[in-house]
Protein backbone atom coordinates (compact mmCIF):
# COMPACT_ATOMS: atom_id res chain seq x y z
CA UNK A 1 0.00 0.00 0.00
CA UNK A 2 0.86 3.96 -0.45
CA UNK A 3 2.67 4.90 2.84
CA UNK A 4 4.12 8.58 1.63
CA UNK A 5 0.97 10.66 2.99
CA UNK A 6 1.20 8.36 6.32
CA UNK A 7 4.64 9.65 7.04
CA UNK A 8 3.91 12.80 7.16
CA UNK A 9 1.69 12.47 9.86
CA UNK A 10 3.70 10.55 12.08
CA UNK A 11 6.68 12.82 11.75
CA UNK A 12 3.91 15.90 12.32
CA UNK A 13 3.10 13.54 15.95
CA UNK A 14 6.63 13.02 16.63
CA UNK A 15 7.85 16.69 16.37
CA UNK A 16 4.43 17.66 18.90
CA UNK A 17 5.75 15.15 21.55
CA UNK A 18 8.98 16.83 21.79
CA UNK A 19 7.48 19.74 22.20
CA UNK A 20 6.26 17.98 25.51
CA UNK A 21 9.01 19.06 27.90
CA UNK A 22 7.91 22.70 27.76
CA UNK A 23 4.35 21.56 28.72
CA UNK A 24 5.71 19.02 31.99
CA UNK A 25 6.70 20.71 34.99
CA UNK A 26 9.46 19.99 36.86
CA UNK A 27 10.63 20.88 40.26
CA UNK A 28 13.01 24.05 39.24
CA UNK A 29 10.39 25.20 36.21
CA UNK A 30 8.03 28.01 36.38
CA UNK A 31 4.45 27.04 35.29
CA UNK A 32 3.40 27.72 31.97
CA UNK A 33 1.71 30.67 31.46
CA UNK A 34 -1.41 29.63 29.54
CA UNK A 35 -1.68 32.73 27.47
CA UNK A 36 1.48 31.71 25.54
CA UNK A 37 -0.13 28.18 24.36
CA UNK A 38 -2.41 28.54 20.88
CA UNK A 39 -5.05 26.38 20.61
CA UNK A 40 -5.12 24.19 17.62
CA UNK A 41 -7.69 21.12 17.99
CA UNK A 42 -7.94 18.94 15.81
CA UNK A 43 -8.71 20.49 12.28
CA UNK A 44 -11.68 21.64 10.91
CA UNK A 45 -13.33 21.43 14.82
CA UNK A 46 -10.38 23.14 16.25
CA UNK A 47 -10.85 25.41 19.11
CA UNK A 48 -10.52 29.03 19.68
CA UNK A 49 -9.86 30.25 23.22
CA UNK A 50 -9.43 33.51 25.10
CA UNK A 51 -7.68 33.91 27.92
CA UNK A 52 -9.62 35.84 30.77
CA UNK A 53 -7.31 38.12 32.46
CA UNK A 54 -6.72 37.86 35.94
CA UNK A 55 -9.91 36.78 36.15
CA UNK A 56 -10.74 33.37 37.36
CA UNK A 57 -14.10 33.71 35.92
CA UNK A 58 -14.53 30.46 33.23
CA UNK A 59 -14.61 32.05 29.85
CA UNK A 60 -16.85 30.65 27.71
CA UNK A 61 -14.59 28.38 25.33
CA UNK A 62 -12.81 27.36 28.42
CA UNK A 63 -12.87 23.86 28.71
CA UNK A 64 -15.22 23.28 25.77
CA UNK A 65 -15.77 19.37 25.19
CA UNK A 66 -14.27 19.07 21.14
CA UNK A 67 -15.34 15.85 20.34
CA UNK A 68 -13.64 15.81 17.43
CA UNK A 69 -10.16 16.83 19.36
CA UNK A 70 -11.04 14.17 22.40
CA UNK A 71 -11.78 11.41 19.84
CA UNK A 72 -8.20 11.96 18.70
CA UNK A 73 -6.49 12.40 22.03
CA UNK A 74 -8.41 8.62 22.83
CA UNK A 75 -6.83 7.75 19.74
CA UNK A 76 -3.15 8.89 20.42
CA UNK A 77 -2.79 7.61 23.54
CA UNK A 78 -4.34 4.37 23.45
CA UNK A 79 -1.87 1.24 22.51
CA UNK A 80 -4.74 -1.41 23.01
CA UNK A 81 -7.85 -2.28 23.08
CA UNK A 82 -9.78 -1.03 26.38
CA UNK A 83 -10.44 -3.49 28.82
CA UNK A 84 -14.03 -2.83 29.14
CA UNK A 85 -17.23 -5.33 29.60
CA UNK A 86 -19.75 -5.13 27.17
CA UNK A 87 -23.18 -6.52 26.80
CA UNK A 88 -24.11 -6.78 23.15
CA UNK A 89 -27.77 -5.79 21.79
CA UNK A 90 -27.76 -6.96 18.03
CA UNK A 91 -31.24 -5.90 16.14
CA UNK A 92 -31.31 -7.59 12.83
CA UNK A 93 -33.10 -6.71 9.87
CA UNK A 94 -33.80 -10.41 8.86
CA UNK A 95 -35.50 -12.11 12.33
CA UNK A 96 -34.81 -15.56 10.31
CA UNK A 97 -31.63 -15.45 9.35
CA UNK A 98 -29.26 -16.25 12.93
CA UNK A 99 -26.55 -14.16 13.85
CA UNK A 100 -23.73 -16.69 13.46
CA UNK A 101 -20.68 -14.83 16.17
CA UNK A 102 -17.26 -15.68 15.46
CA UNK A 103 -14.85 -16.71 18.18
CA UNK A 104 -11.55 -16.54 15.64
CA UNK A 105 -10.37 -14.37 12.90
CA UNK A 106 -10.07 -17.62 10.82
CA UNK A 107 -13.91 -17.86 11.22
CA UNK A 108 -14.65 -15.10 9.19
CA UNK A 109 -12.87 -16.47 6.45
CA UNK A 110 -10.82 -13.68 5.67
CA UNK A 111 -8.82 -13.36 2.77
CA UNK A 112 -5.19 -14.83 3.32
CA UNK A 113 -3.62 -11.46 2.89
CA UNK A 114 -6.03 -9.34 5.27
CA UNK A 115 -5.46 -12.39 7.84
CA UNK A 116 -1.84 -11.79 7.53
CA UNK A 117 -2.37 -8.05 7.75
CA UNK A 118 -4.56 -8.57 11.51
CA UNK A 119 -2.29 -10.35 13.21
CA UNK A 120 1.20 -8.34 11.85
CA UNK A 121 -0.88 -5.95 14.10
CA UNK A 122 -0.98 -8.02 17.44
CA UNK A 123 -4.54 -8.84 16.81
CA UNK A 124 -5.29 -12.61 18.08
CA UNK A 125 -8.82 -12.89 18.36
CA UNK A 126 -11.78 -10.54 17.38
CA UNK A 127 -13.19 -7.92 19.81
CA UNK A 128 -16.96 -7.63 20.39
CA UNK A 129 -18.01 -5.36 18.05
CA UNK A 130 -15.64 -7.17 15.42
CA UNK A 131 -17.50 -10.03 16.21
CA UNK A 132 -20.73 -9.36 15.81
CA UNK A 133 -20.15 -6.89 12.76
CA UNK A 134 -17.92 -8.11 10.49
CA UNK A 135 -20.14 -11.46 10.13
CA UNK A 136 -22.56 -8.87 9.02
CA UNK A 137 -20.71 -6.59 6.93
CA UNK A 138 -19.19 -9.39 4.88
CA UNK A 139 -22.41 -11.06 4.43
CA UNK A 140 -23.18 -11.81 1.07
CA UNK A 141 -25.52 -10.15 -0.36
CA UNK A 142 -23.83 -6.80 1.17
CA UNK A 143 -26.24 -5.81 4.36
CA UNK A 144 -26.50 -2.24 5.70
CA UNK A 145 -25.22 -1.76 9.11
CA UNK A 146 -25.73 1.37 11.98
CA UNK A 147 -23.01 0.43 14.90
CA UNK A 148 -22.72 1.47 18.32
CA UNK A 149 -19.47 0.67 20.88
CA UNK A 150 -17.66 3.04 22.95
CA UNK A 151 -14.37 4.51 21.71
CA UNK A 152 -11.29 2.11 21.66
CA UNK A 153 -13.13 -1.00 21.45
CA UNK A 154 -12.00 -2.01 17.57
CA UNK A 155 -15.01 -0.16 15.02
CA UNK A 156 -11.94 1.11 13.43
CA UNK A 157 -10.44 -1.91 12.40
CA UNK A 158 -13.68 -3.66 11.88
CA UNK A 159 -14.77 -1.56 8.79
CA UNK A 160 -11.46 -1.47 7.41
CA UNK A 161 -11.02 -4.81 7.71
CA UNK A 162 -14.71 -4.95 5.54
CA UNK A 163 -13.49 -2.20 2.98
CA UNK A 164 -10.47 -4.43 2.67
CA UNK A 165 -12.80 -7.38 1.72
CA UNK A 166 -14.81 -6.17 -0.52
CA UNK A 167 -12.26 -3.83 -2.49
CA UNK A 168 -11.25 -5.34 -5.90
CA UNK A 169 -7.31 -4.11 -6.48
CA UNK A 170 -7.34 -5.14 -9.82
CA UNK A 171 -9.39 -2.41 -10.76
CA UNK A 172 -8.34 1.12 -9.98
CA UNK A 173 -10.63 3.14 -9.58
CA UNK A 174 -12.15 4.15 -5.40
CA UNK A 175 -14.84 1.43 -4.88
CA UNK A 176 -14.81 2.44 -0.98
CA UNK A 177 -15.50 5.76 0.44
CA UNK A 178 -14.77 6.55 3.98
CA UNK A 179 -15.55 9.59 5.96
CA UNK A 180 -14.00 11.07 8.71
CA UNK A 181 -15.27 13.87 10.74
CA UNK A 182 -11.49 15.74 10.69
CA UNK A 183 -8.84 15.75 8.42
CA UNK A 184 -5.99 14.53 11.77
CA UNK A 185 -9.06 11.70 12.08
CA UNK A 186 -8.64 10.78 8.60
CA UNK A 187 -5.18 10.09 8.68
CA UNK A 188 -5.84 8.34 11.55
CA UNK A 189 -7.56 5.61 9.94
CA UNK A 190 -5.90 5.61 6.84
CA UNK A 191 -2.74 4.58 9.21
CA UNK A 192 -5.15 1.35 10.15
CA UNK A 193 -5.80 1.18 6.55
CA UNK A 194 -2.59 0.81 5.72
CA UNK A 195 -1.42 -1.24 8.54
CA UNK A 196 -3.86 -3.77 7.28
CA UNK A 197 -3.91 -3.84 3.74
CA UNK A 198 0.18 -4.15 4.22
CA UNK A 199 0.20 -7.43 2.16
CA UNK A 200 -1.85 -6.18 -1.10
CA UNK A 201 0.77 -4.25 -2.46
CA UNK A 202 -1.18 -3.31 -5.53
CA UNK A 203 -3.83 -1.80 -2.88
CA UNK A 204 -3.87 2.62 -2.75
CA UNK A 205 -5.01 4.66 -0.42
CA UNK A 206 -6.02 8.28 -1.42
CA UNK A 207 -6.73 11.12 0.96
CA UNK A 208 -9.63 13.69 0.01
CA UNK A 209 -8.27 16.23 2.74
CA UNK A 210 -8.09 19.99 2.61
CA UNK A 211 -4.79 20.99 0.94
CA UNK A 212 -5.05 17.95 -1.07
CA UNK A 213 -4.80 19.88 -4.13
CA UNK A 214 -5.48 17.97 -7.89
CA UNK A 215 -5.50 19.21 -11.12
CA UNK A 216 -8.38 19.64 -12.77
CA UNK A 217 -10.13 16.26 -14.73
CA UNK A 218 -7.55 14.20 -12.94
CA UNK A 219 -9.02 10.56 -11.89
CA UNK A 220 -8.45 8.88 -8.81
CA UNK A 221 -6.86 5.40 -9.83
CA UNK A 222 -6.96 4.46 -5.67
CA UNK A 223 -8.98 2.44 -4.74
CA UNK A 224 -10.34 3.15 -1.28
CA UNK A 225 -10.62 7.06 -0.48
CA UNK A 226 -10.60 8.55 3.04
CA UNK A 227 -11.45 11.53 3.32
CA UNK A 228 -13.39 14.58 5.22
CA UNK A 229 -17.14 15.13 4.10
CA UNK A 230 -16.37 18.82 2.28
CA UNK A 231 -13.70 17.79 -0.15
CA UNK A 232 -14.72 14.28 -0.45
CA UNK A 233 -18.29 16.01 -1.74
CA UNK A 234 -16.13 18.48 -3.73
CA UNK A 235 -14.35 15.46 -5.37
CA UNK A 236 -17.79 13.28 -6.46
CA UNK A 237 -19.74 16.48 -7.51
CA UNK A 238 -17.61 19.53 -8.69
CA UNK A 239 -14.21 17.99 -9.68
CA UNK A 240 -15.53 14.79 -10.56
CA UNK A 241 -12.35 13.18 -9.34
CA UNK A 242 -14.51 10.21 -8.29
CA UNK A 243 -17.05 8.32 -9.91
CA UNK A 244 -19.95 8.32 -6.71
CA UNK A 245 -21.59 5.62 -9.28
CA UNK A 246 -18.99 2.82 -8.84
CA UNK A 247 -18.68 3.09 -5.25
CA UNK A 248 -19.64 -0.34 -3.31
CA UNK A 249 -19.12 0.25 0.46
CA UNK A 250 -19.63 3.45 1.80
CA UNK A 251 -18.19 4.03 5.56
CA UNK A 252 -19.23 7.12 7.64
CA UNK A 253 -16.97 6.65 10.66
CA UNK A 254 -17.42 8.83 14.16
CA UNK A 255 -21.26 9.38 13.23
CA UNK A 256 -21.36 11.37 16.85
CA UNK A 257 -18.29 13.78 15.87
CA UNK A 258 -19.45 14.26 12.45
CA UNK A 259 -23.02 16.06 13.51
CA UNK A 260 -21.32 18.10 15.72
CA UNK A 261 -19.38 19.95 12.86
CA UNK A 262 -20.81 22.68 10.85
CA UNK A 263 -22.14 21.38 7.55
CA UNK A 264 -20.96 17.80 7.75
CA UNK A 265 -24.01 16.15 8.14
CA UNK A 266 -26.07 17.74 5.09
CA UNK A 267 -22.74 17.11 3.21
CA UNK A 268 -22.51 13.09 3.98
CA UNK A 269 -26.77 13.04 3.02
CA UNK A 270 -25.39 14.98 -0.16
CA UNK A 271 -22.65 12.18 -0.83
CA UNK A 272 -24.79 9.69 0.38
CA UNK A 273 -27.64 10.63 -2.38
CA UNK A 274 -24.82 10.03 -5.31
CA UNK A 275 -24.15 6.10 -4.61
CA UNK A 276 -25.57 3.51 -5.82
CA UNK A 277 -28.49 1.84 -4.15
CA UNK A 278 -26.77 -1.37 -3.85
CA UNK A 279 -23.58 0.63 -2.32
CA UNK A 280 -22.98 -1.21 1.17
CA UNK A 281 -24.10 2.08 4.14
CA UNK A 282 -22.03 1.93 7.53
CA UNK A 283 -22.34 3.87 10.27
CA UNK A 284 -20.05 3.46 13.43
CA UNK A 285 -20.58 6.01 16.59
CA UNK A 286 -19.17 5.93 20.10
CA UNK A 287 -22.67 7.71 21.39
CA UNK A 288 -26.08 7.89 20.15
CA UNK A 289 -27.92 10.59 21.07
CA UNK A 290 -31.54 11.05 19.44
CA UNK A 291 -29.35 13.47 17.17
CA UNK A 292 -26.71 10.98 15.75
CA UNK A 293 -29.75 8.39 15.33
CA UNK A 294 -31.66 10.39 13.39
CA UNK A 295 -28.86 11.43 11.14
CA UNK A 296 -27.93 7.85 11.17
CA UNK A 297 -31.35 6.61 10.00
CA UNK A 298 -31.11 9.74 6.80
CA UNK A 299 -28.25 7.72 5.80
CA UNK A 300 -28.15 4.53 6.06
CA UNK A 301 -31.22 2.64 4.45
CA UNK A 302 -32.97 -0.61 5.84
CA UNK A 303 -30.18 -1.25 8.91
CA UNK A 304 -28.84 -3.73 10.64
CA UNK A 305 -27.96 -2.38 13.87
CA UNK A 306 -25.62 -3.25 16.96
CA UNK A 307 -25.51 -1.39 19.81
CA UNK A 308 -22.94 -2.35 23.13
CA UNK A 309 -23.60 -1.11 26.47
CA UNK A 310 -20.64 -0.56 28.71
CA UNK A 311 -21.98 -2.05 31.87
CA UNK A 312 -23.01 0.43 34.72
CA UNK A 313 -19.76 1.83 36.31
CA UNK A 314 -20.63 2.38 39.87
CA UNK A 315 -18.69 4.15 42.70
CA UNK A 316 -19.09 1.14 45.39
CA UNK A 317 -14.97 0.86 45.89
CA UNK A 318 -14.65 4.45 46.23
CA UNK A 319 -14.17 6.09 49.55
CA UNK A 320 -15.40 9.71 49.02
CA UNK A 321 -14.72 12.71 51.15
CA UNK A 322 -14.63 16.42 51.42
CA UNK A 323 -12.85 19.19 52.93
CA UNK A 324 -14.09 22.47 54.40
CA UNK A 325 -11.91 25.09 53.12
CA UNK A 326 -12.31 29.09 52.91
CA UNK A 327 -10.39 30.00 49.72
CA UNK A 328 -7.93 28.06 47.17
CA UNK A 329 -5.26 29.30 49.97
CA UNK A 330 -6.60 26.68 52.45
CA UNK A 331 -7.54 24.51 49.54
CA UNK A 332 -3.77 23.87 49.05
CA UNK A 333 -2.91 23.58 52.71
CA UNK A 334 -5.58 20.67 53.15
CA UNK A 335 -3.63 19.09 49.56
CA UNK A 336 -0.52 19.57 51.08
CA UNK A 337 -1.76 18.20 54.58
CA UNK A 338 -3.17 15.15 52.38
CA UNK A 339 0.14 14.84 50.60
CA UNK A 340 2.04 14.54 53.55
CA UNK A 341 0.56 12.02 55.76
CA UNK A 342 -0.10 9.43 52.90
CA UNK A 343 1.38 7.46 50.74
CA UNK A 344 -0.16 8.30 46.94
CA UNK A 345 0.77 6.43 43.95
CA UNK A 346 -0.53 9.00 41.63
CA UNK A 347 -3.24 11.43 41.97
CA UNK A 348 -5.44 13.11 39.56
CA UNK A 349 -6.73 16.69 40.54
CA UNK A 350 -9.32 18.23 38.61
CA UNK A 351 -9.99 22.45 38.78
CA UNK A 352 -12.21 24.44 36.88
CA UNK A 353 -10.56 26.38 34.84
CA UNK A 354 -7.52 26.54 33.46
CA UNK A 355 -5.85 29.38 35.63
CA UNK A 356 -6.11 27.72 38.49
CA UNK A 357 -4.74 24.58 37.20
CA UNK A 358 -1.66 26.14 36.32
CA UNK A 359 -1.53 28.32 39.94
CA UNK A 360 -1.87 25.15 41.53
CA UNK A 361 0.60 23.04 39.15
CA UNK A 362 2.87 25.64 39.76
CA UNK A 363 2.47 25.74 43.77
CA UNK A 364 2.92 22.01 43.78
CA UNK A 365 5.97 21.93 41.50
CA UNK A 366 7.24 24.44 43.83
CA UNK A 367 6.46 22.25 47.17
CA UNK A 368 8.51 19.71 44.99
CA UNK A 369 6.12 18.04 43.27
CA UNK A 370 6.50 16.02 40.08
CA UNK A 371 3.32 17.75 38.38
CA UNK A 372 2.11 17.38 34.77
CA UNK A 373 -0.56 20.06 33.89
CA UNK A 374 -3.06 19.25 31.04
CA UNK A 375 -5.09 21.52 30.01
CA UNK A 376 -7.53 22.74 26.59
CA UNK A 377 -4.94 25.05 25.12
CA UNK A 378 -2.79 22.73 24.49
CA UNK A 379 -3.05 21.00 21.07
CA UNK A 380 -4.02 17.16 20.96
CA UNK A 381 -1.20 15.74 20.10
CA UNK A 382 0.50 17.42 23.38
CA UNK A 383 -2.19 16.52 25.38
CA UNK A 384 -1.30 12.67 24.59
CA UNK A 385 2.15 12.67 25.37
CA UNK A 386 1.53 14.05 28.39
CA UNK A 387 -1.04 11.55 29.54
CA UNK A 388 1.69 9.40 28.82
CA UNK A 389 4.21 10.46 30.47
CA UNK A 390 2.26 10.20 33.26
CA UNK A 391 1.21 6.87 32.85
CA UNK A 392 4.68 6.34 32.38
CA UNK A 393 4.85 7.29 36.15
CA UNK A 394 7.14 10.08 35.12
CA UNK A 395 5.24 12.66 37.05
CA UNK A 396 3.06 11.37 40.24
CA UNK A 397 0.57 14.28 39.88
CA UNK A 398 -1.83 15.54 37.13
CA UNK A 399 -3.37 18.77 37.65
CA UNK A 400 -6.27 18.82 34.75
CA UNK A 401 -9.25 20.56 33.70
CA UNK A 402 -12.37 18.93 32.21
CA UNK A 403 -11.50 18.52 29.40
CA UNK A 404 -8.94 15.87 30.15
CA UNK A 405 -11.10 13.94 31.80
CA UNK A 406 -12.38 11.23 29.56
CA UNK A 407 -11.37 8.74 27.94
CA UNK A 408 -7.96 8.48 30.34
CA UNK A 409 -6.69 5.14 31.59
CA UNK A 410 -4.22 5.51 34.23
CA UNK A 411 -4.09 2.36 36.35
CA UNK A 412 -1.80 3.64 38.91
CA UNK A 413 -4.23 6.56 40.12
CA UNK A 414 -5.49 5.49 43.54
CA UNK A 415 -6.39 9.24 44.41
CA UNK A 416 -8.67 11.69 42.76
CA UNK A 417 -9.08 15.25 44.38
CA UNK A 418 -12.15 17.35 42.47
CA UNK A 419 -10.28 20.91 43.91
CA UNK A 420 -13.04 22.29 42.15
CA UNK A 421 -16.81 20.16 41.87
CA UNK A 422 -17.82 19.52 38.34
CA UNK A 423 -20.59 21.77 36.99
CA UNK A 424 -22.32 22.53 34.18
CA UNK A 425 -22.84 25.56 32.17
CA UNK A 426 -25.60 26.85 34.28
CA UNK A 427 -23.83 25.84 37.31
CA UNK A 428 -25.79 22.57 38.39
CA UNK A 429 -24.07 19.39 39.66
CA UNK A 430 -22.59 17.33 36.29
CA UNK A 431 -22.87 14.32 37.93
CA UNK A 432 -21.64 12.26 34.95
CA UNK A 433 -18.40 14.29 34.68
CA UNK A 434 -18.20 13.36 38.93
CA UNK A 435 -18.89 9.51 37.89
CA UNK A 436 -16.39 9.61 35.40
CA UNK A 437 -13.93 11.40 37.12
CA UNK A 438 -14.02 9.80 40.74
CA UNK A 439 -14.73 6.37 38.64
CA UNK A 440 -10.85 6.12 37.56
CA UNK A 441 -9.69 5.47 41.08
CA UNK A 442 -11.64 2.29 41.53
CA UNK A 443 -10.80 0.45 38.50
CA UNK A 444 -11.25 -2.98 38.03
CA UNK A 445 -12.56 -3.74 41.77
CA UNK A 446 -9.39 -1.85 43.04
CA UNK A 447 -10.29 0.59 46.20
CA UNK A 448 -9.85 4.07 45.74
CA UNK A 449 -10.19 7.68 47.31
CA UNK A 450 -11.69 10.43 46.12
CA UNK A 451 -11.63 13.89 48.24
CA UNK A 452 -13.93 16.85 47.04
CA UNK A 453 -12.71 20.63 48.05
CA UNK A 454 -15.37 22.70 49.35
CA UNK A 455 -14.95 26.62 49.80
CA UNK A 456 -18.03 28.26 49.83
CA UNK A 457 -22.31 27.49 50.66
CA UNK A 458 -22.77 26.79 47.29
CA UNK A 459 -19.93 24.05 46.68
CA UNK A 460 -21.12 22.48 49.67
CA UNK A 461 -24.98 22.69 48.11
CA UNK A 462 -23.45 20.73 44.73
CA UNK A 463 -21.76 18.30 46.98
CA UNK A 464 -25.32 17.82 49.19
CA UNK A 465 -27.06 17.52 45.09
CA UNK A 466 -24.25 14.87 44.08
CA UNK A 467 -24.31 12.97 47.04
CA UNK A 468 -28.46 12.73 46.27
CA UNK A 469 -27.87 11.29 43.26
CA UNK A 470 -25.48 8.62 43.78
CA UNK A 471 -26.95 8.31 47.07
CA UNK A 472 -23.86 7.57 48.71
CA UNK A 473 -22.38 9.53 51.92
CA UNK A 474 -19.39 11.72 51.50
CA UNK A 475 -17.81 12.16 54.76
CA UNK A 476 -16.38 15.10 56.23
CA UNK A 477 -12.67 14.68 56.23
CA UNK A 478 -10.29 16.79 58.39
CA UNK A 479 -7.30 17.65 56.92
CA UNK A 480 -5.47 19.34 60.04
CA UNK A 481 -6.31 15.99 62.08
CA UNK A 482 -3.61 13.40 61.28
CA UNK A 483 -4.53 10.77 63.04
CA UNK A 484 -7.84 10.88 61.07
CA UNK A 485 -5.71 11.10 57.55
CA UNK A 486 -3.65 8.24 58.34
CA UNK A 487 -7.24 6.57 59.23
CA UNK A 488 -8.33 7.09 55.70
CA UNK A 489 -5.51 5.96 54.14
CA UNK A 490 -5.73 2.75 55.26
N1 LIG B 1 -9.12 -7.54 17.83
C1 LIG B 1 -8.25 -6.73 18.40
N2 LIG B 1 -7.30 -7.22 19.22
C2 LIG B 1 -6.40 -6.38 19.82
N3 LIG B 1 -6.37 -5.04 19.65
C3 LIG B 1 -7.29 -4.50 18.85
C4 LIG B 1 -8.27 -5.31 18.18
N4 LIG B 1 -9.05 -4.48 17.44
C5 LIG B 1 -8.58 -3.23 17.63
N5 LIG B 1 -7.52 -3.24 18.47
C6 LIG B 1 -6.72 -2.08 18.95
O1 LIG B 1 -7.51 -1.43 19.90
C7 LIG B 1 -7.39 -0.02 19.79
C8 LIG B 1 -8.77 0.59 19.55
O2 LIG B 1 -9.31 0.12 18.32
P1 LIG B 1 -10.09 1.07 17.31
O3 LIG B 1 -9.32 2.33 17.06
O4 LIG B 1 -10.45 0.23 16.15
O5 LIG B 1 -11.35 1.43 18.19
P2 LIG B 1 -12.56 2.37 17.81
O6 LIG B 1 -13.76 1.76 18.45
O7 LIG B 1 -12.60 2.59 16.35
O8 LIG B 1 -12.22 3.70 18.54
P3 LIG B 1 -12.83 5.17 18.25
O9 LIG B 1 -14.21 5.20 18.80
O10 LIG B 1 -11.90 6.07 19.01
O11 LIG B 1 -12.77 5.39 16.77
C9 LIG B 1 -6.42 0.24 18.65
O12 LIG B 1 -5.15 0.46 19.22
C10 LIG B 1 -6.45 -1.06 17.86
O13 LIG B 1 -5.21 -1.28 17.21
Amino acid sequence: MATDSWALAVDEQEAAAETLNKLVLKEDDEPPKSESNSLNGAGDAGNTEKTNGDSDEKTEDDDKEDKAAQSLLNKLIRNNLVNTTHQVEVLQRDPNSPLYSVKSFEELRLKPQLLQGVYAMGFNRPSKIQENALPMMLAEPPQNLIAQSQSGTGKTAAFVLAMLSRVNPANTYPQCLCLSPTYELALQTGKVIEQMGKYYPELKLAYAVRGNKLERGHKISEQIVIGTPGTVLDWCSKLRFIDPKKIKVFVLDEADVMIATQGHQDQSIRIQRMLPRDCQMLLFSATFEESVWRFAQKVVPEPNIIKLKREEETLDTIKQYYVLCNNREEKFKALCNIYGSITIAQAMIFCHTRKTASWLAGELSNEGHQVALLSGEMVVEQRAAVIDRFREGKEKVLVTTNVCARGIDVEQVSVVINFDLPVDKDGNPDNETYLHRIGRTGRFGKRGLAINMIDSKHSMNILQRIQQHFNKKIEKLDTDDIDELEKIAN
